[in-house]
């Protein structure tokens, strides 16, 4: 291998510690299976409340036996693999631009470092309408559409038929959430009526340098609830809160990893918080993994709901717009800046 390309390489204090680690607790799986099932009041509300120690303790948690069929998750696997082992010409016909996000992408940052990595994003309701520029004054909305690769033949089809499977159990996790929170089991779900909503197929290739770069450098979904399906490899490492101490998280055959992003975080007052976590590659082995970012409507301005503030627990973000920071998050993606892009603490209001 010759020199490292040292866009990739990040700072010594994010470097991986790439010899495993013991874990005592670890972050909790939970079955679905009796809330899926002609629910069982009881059981239901076990889970429920199994949901909300996770959401507060970890940020994250798994879910096994949630109701979407194997087939579909085995099928977009499959296109997915076949995709990105396809030529470099292909996956430039359907590349991903400023005009338009959604497609292939080879060379994301995070944080302003590369990423070892390659994706193809597409919308779940398709098309969506996002803000046209990141400006706050602009109030032009654009139209995303998603673009298509000819080969293999059946990628969008079971691309459309996964994300159809997954919307299905997003919504049921976003009820269970709410309810968690005390709130009615629909009452977050009118946010999501004109949803922007992204599948990403991610690709993380052998690294010949693991030990200087990420898959995906560390960071927290922007979005509202992220459901995961990762393959047998392992990679993805979660910030555990109590000591900030960088956990793996074990890859659980057939089960979703679930995130709550930054705006559950708002949404809760910080009941709840949007975890960090990165991807670690390994030099041997090419990884997979196939997140779903449950996003809202572009319009949907984003502040603590109102049920969960009061005197005592005051609001503790001002309100955004999510279009306009999805808009100014993205311009990131393509270039390195030289600035810190849009995080969710500057809505943060000051604790005094
Ligand atoms: O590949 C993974 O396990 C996680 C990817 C991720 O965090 C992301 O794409 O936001
Ligand atoms: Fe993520």
């Amino acid at each position: 291998m010759g020199e490292v390309d040292p866009a990739f390489v990040q700072a010594i204090e994010h470097r991986p510690r790439l010899e495993p680690i013991e874990v005592a607790d670890d972050i909790p799986v939970i079955d679905l299976s009796t809330v899926l099932n002609p629910p069982d009041h009881n059981t239901t509300q076990q889970i429920i409340t199994r949901i909300g120690a996770a959401c507060e303790t970890w940020g994250f948690f798994q879910v096994v036996n949630h109701g979407v069929p194997a087939d579909p998750r085995r099928k977009v696997a499959a296109v997915a693999k076949q995709f990105f082992d396809g030529s470099s010409e292909e996956k430039r016909k359907v590349k991903r631009d400023e005009v338009n996000p959604m497609g292939y992408y080879e060379s994301e940052h995070t944080k302003n470092v590369r990423d070892w990595k390659e994706v193809f994003d597409f919308l779940v309701h398709d098309p969506s309408q996002i803000p046209a520029s990141h400006e706050p004054d602009d109030k032009e909305l654009k139209i995303l559409t998603n673009q298509w690769p000819h080969f293999p033949t059946d990628f969008r089809e079971a691309c459309e038929d996964y994300a159809r499977e997954v919307e299905k159990l997003a919504y049921k996790l976003l009820e269970l959430i709410s309810m968690s929170l005390g709130l009615s089991a629909n009452r977050l779900n009118g946010y999501f009526k004109d949803q922007t909503t992204f599948l990403r197929l991610n690709h993380y290739p052998p690294c010949p340098f693991p030990h200087l770069a990420l898959g995906v450098g560390h960071h927290k979904d922007a979005g509202g609830l992220t459901v995961l399906a990762q393959d047998d490899v392992g990679g993805l490492e979660v910030r555990r809160k109590s000591d900030r101490e960088w956990i793996p998280v074990k890859p659980t055959t057939d089960a979703y990893i679930i995130n709550v992003g930054d705006i559950i975080q708002v949404w809760s007052n910080e009941k709840y918080e949007s975890v960090e976590h990165r991807v670690v590659v390994n030099s041997t082995k090419e990884r997979f993994s196939i997140p779903f970012f449950f996003n809202p409507a572009n319009y949907t301005m984003v502040k603590p709901l109102e049920e969960l503030v009061n005197e005592k627990n005051p609001a503790k973000y001002r309100e955004y717009n999510w279009g306009k920071f999805m808009a100014t998050r993205s311009r990131s993606d393509f270039k390195k800046r030289d600035v810190e892009n849009i995080q969710i603490y500057h809505f943060r209001v000051s604790d005094n």
